[in-house]
């Protein structure tokens, strides 16, 4: 899956050494995957990777996430609850599309927040969550599967969020999509960090 042109934008720059720098290679060679292989994805690694994701940094160790795991028979029921949502005219228009799209993949990982009432706390776990999820796609990569973070619409919907049992006070952060990558697309160059960073060394700024 780790590809030598995926890590080209940045060779160089980096002085990058994939056996010295695992990670940063890791980081920068994932890619978002959405059009798997048929094969089906064993949920033991599903579990595994998300055991390696919830090491994700969360304040006060809260752990606000929570996990629905959709495969096998139950993907076709998945993207019914998917095409609910869509209006006639979509359902009219890419309907039979997306819903064959939707039951194909070979998993999806349907990842909650718990919503705490206190907006610290609550934006707290937000990041903490999009940690998790970061670390889950890391992995994931790690081991030869690939995975999108998906946020459509659908996340949003009262039927679907019924339809699937998420509770008031759980939020949809992401659905994941996994399974072997049939394609990888291409990376999408990143504008180097220090055209973006003010680098503070002394202070007061108006001295
Ligand atoms: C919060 C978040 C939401 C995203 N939602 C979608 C989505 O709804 N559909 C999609 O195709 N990709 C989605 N993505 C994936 C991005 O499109 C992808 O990360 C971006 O194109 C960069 O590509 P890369 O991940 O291969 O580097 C999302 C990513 C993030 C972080």
């Amino acid at each position: 899956m780790v590809q030598a042109k995926d890590i080209e934008v940045c060779e160089g720059k980096q002085g990058l050494d994939p056996k010295k720098r695992p990670v940063a290679e890791l980081i920068m060679a994932r890619r978002s995957v959405r059009v798997f292989k048929p094969d089906p994805v064993k949920r033991e690694e599903i579990i595994d990777l998300l055991n390696v994701a919830v090491w994700a940094p969360n304040h006060g160790n809260r752990q606000p996430w929570r996990f629905i795991l959709v495969m096998d028979e139950a993907r076709t029921a998945f993207a019914d609850a998917v095409l609910r949502t869509y209006t006639a005219e979509e359902r009219e228009k890419v309907g039979a599309q997306r819903h064959a799209y939707l039951a194909g993949v070979p998993a999806q990982l349907i990842v909650l927040q718990q919503e705490d009432p206190r907006p610290k706390q609550r934006e707290e776990d937000f990041g903490a969550v999009c940690c998790l999820i970061q670390n889950f796609q890391l992995a994931a990569w790690e081991q030869g599967l690939g995975v999108v973070w998906k946020t459509n619409p659908y996340i949003h919907d009262p039927r679907f969020r019924s339809d699937l049992g998420i509770q008031p006070g759980e939020k949809v952060i992401g659905v994941l999509l996994a399974g072997y990558a049939e394609a990888v697309p291409p990376a999408r160059p990143r504008e180097a960090a220090e055209s973006r960073l003010t680098v503070l060394d002394h202070f007061p700024l108006s001295k």
